[in-house]
């Protein structure tokens, strides 16, 4: 019997990408091939070895190369694209679409050719239209083709709690639903801290600053990043949404994925609770919502849809 290590590929070496793929070495979750543009190959392949490097002092056997030649990826179990720019203080991510979908397309063309049994998770902002443009270009399946945002927005919410309460954030639960835009949906009659519904420990006031914060979460960190968006975090939540697939652990996260009448919407992509397993998006589950959060979610899914109207697939 030869058991063959999982093979992550991690498209983008920037603060994303090369935060990912440490992130999956150390947790031994496979190997990692870390693959930017032809300009970048020696810094690419650079930061590949100088993480290797970490590998004995941190005690990981993960082997981690930097390419920019996609048969480096070939037959990869799991592809991420963080590829594309990043926005700046004063910019919307809806600001990256033009860029950034011409470079998502043209990476899931190599995706398909590489990888076509490849599970693709999706972290390019606006992400809800990067994964939609995704979907098209490579022509898989729905359950293997899924964005990031609800694990970060949902981090973000339950630190915000933990904060509020000053409690431990492990016994935070929550989560947000919806486009990954200033108009997400964070689910407080779903929220709970040890089983008790956060409504009954916070004010009303609170909670309402704590789901515009979550709201503008990635704005918050532009900003005081002043040249860049969040990374730490971003990179965490696909390591979990990675771990989750390759260890088929069928976790309920909420994820980016490809609706068809779910929610009342079709051909739409956008946040909801999912079971994430081995093949990828197993289950979506749809909630019972109030007339107002139905509401809440309709607008965000409209903005989600204004975006993707200028993505051409
Ligand atoms: N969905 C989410 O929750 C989040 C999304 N993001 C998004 O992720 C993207 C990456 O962010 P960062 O890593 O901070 O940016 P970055 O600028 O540090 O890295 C992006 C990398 O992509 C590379 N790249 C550009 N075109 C490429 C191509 N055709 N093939 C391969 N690589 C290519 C660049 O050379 C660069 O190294 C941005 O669009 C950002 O908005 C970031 C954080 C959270
Ligand atoms: O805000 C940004 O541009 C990056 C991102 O999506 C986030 O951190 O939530």
């Amino acid at each position: 019997m030869t058991i063959q290590r999982k093979k992550i590929t991690v498209v983008g070496a920037g603060f994303t990408g090369a935060t990912t793929a440490l992130m999956i070495a150390q947790k031994e979750l496979g190997d990692v091939v870390l693959v930017d543009i032809p300009q970048l190959e020696n810094p690419t392949k650079g930061k590949a070895l100088d993480m290797l490097e970490a590998s004995p002092i941190q005690g990981f056997d993960s082997n981690i190369v930097g390419t920019s030649d996609y048969e480096d990826a070939a037959d990869s179990d799991i592809v991420i694209i963080t590829a594309g720019i990043a926005r700046k203080p004063g910019m919307s991510r809806d600001d990256l679409v033009n860029t950034n979908a011409g470079i998502v397309k043209s990476v899931c063309e190599n995706i398909k050719r590489y990888c076509p049994d490849s599970i693709v998770i999706i972290l390019s902002n606006p992400v809800d239209a990067m994964t939609y443009a995704a979907y098209h270009a490579l022509g898989f399946p729905k359950n293997r083709v899924i964005g990031q945002s609800g694990v970060l927005d949902t981090a973000r919410y339950c630190t915000f709690i933990s904060q509020e309460l000053n409690v431990s954030v492990e016994d935070v639960r929550g989560f947000v639903l919806g486009g990954h835009g200033d108009d997400m949906v964070p689910l407080v009659r779903y929220s709970s801290v040890g089983g008790i519904p956060i409504d009954s420990l916070i004010s009303k006031d609170r909670i309402e600053s704590i789901v515009q914060r979550t709201r503008v979460g990635g704005g918050e960190i532009v900003n005081l990043l002043g040249n860049g968006s969040a990374y730490y975090a971003p990179a965490a939540s696909l390591v979990q949404m990675t771990e989750a697939i390759l260890k088929d652990k069928k976790r309920i996260i909420p994820v980016i994925a490809y609706l068809e009448g779910e929610y009342g919407y079709h051909d739409l992509f956008l946040g909801v609770p999912t079971i994430l397993g081995g093949n990828g998006i197993e289950r979506i589950f749809e909630l019972d919502l109030t007339t107002e959060e139905k509401a809440a979610l309709d607008q965000s899914a409209e903005s989600v849809r204004n975006v993707m109207s200028v993505v051409t697939v």
